[in-house]
């Protein structure tokens, strides 16, 4: 798959997935990884992951359902993790194929461009 800028990404609707995609490599996921700051690989670089403090609970909670509107409209969701009453993080994979799809890294740039108030 050939390096998109975000704002490429953002302009694209992630795909319905059952499977029958061929995940992303490792060069593949750090090729992309290039060009959303912030992204990291996990799990065995299986998963993109992204950490923001909020300013407070309720921000916290603002953001997740700013994520939640954006998932929905694509179809494509992302796990959602809270620690520390602020503490947020967003991690995606496509559950269908173990692994990273086109569709991880069109949301994770959406997602980049939600509002959230900060610490
Ligand atoms: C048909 C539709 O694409 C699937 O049910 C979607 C729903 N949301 C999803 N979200 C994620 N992260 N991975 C999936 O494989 C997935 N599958």
């Amino acid at each position: 798959m050939a390096v998109q800028t975000a704002d490429e990404l953002t302009k694209k609707k992630c795909k319905p997935c059952e499977g029958g995609v061929e995940p992303f490599d490792l060069g593949e996921a750090r090729a992309q990884l290039e060009k959303l700051p912030g992204w990291r690989l996990t799990h065995d670089n299986h998963r993109i992951r992204k950490d923001w403090v909020a300013k407070d609970f309720m921000a916290a909670l603002r953001f997740f359902e700013e994520c939640a509107i954006v998932a929905e409209k694509d179809g494509h969701h992302p796990d959602l993790h809270i620690e520390g009453y602020r503490n947020v993080s967003v991690e995606l994979w496509t559950h269908a194929i173990g692994g990273l799809s086109e569709n991880d890294f069109i949301l994770a740039a959406k997602i980049d461009r939600l509002p959230i108030d900060l610490k």
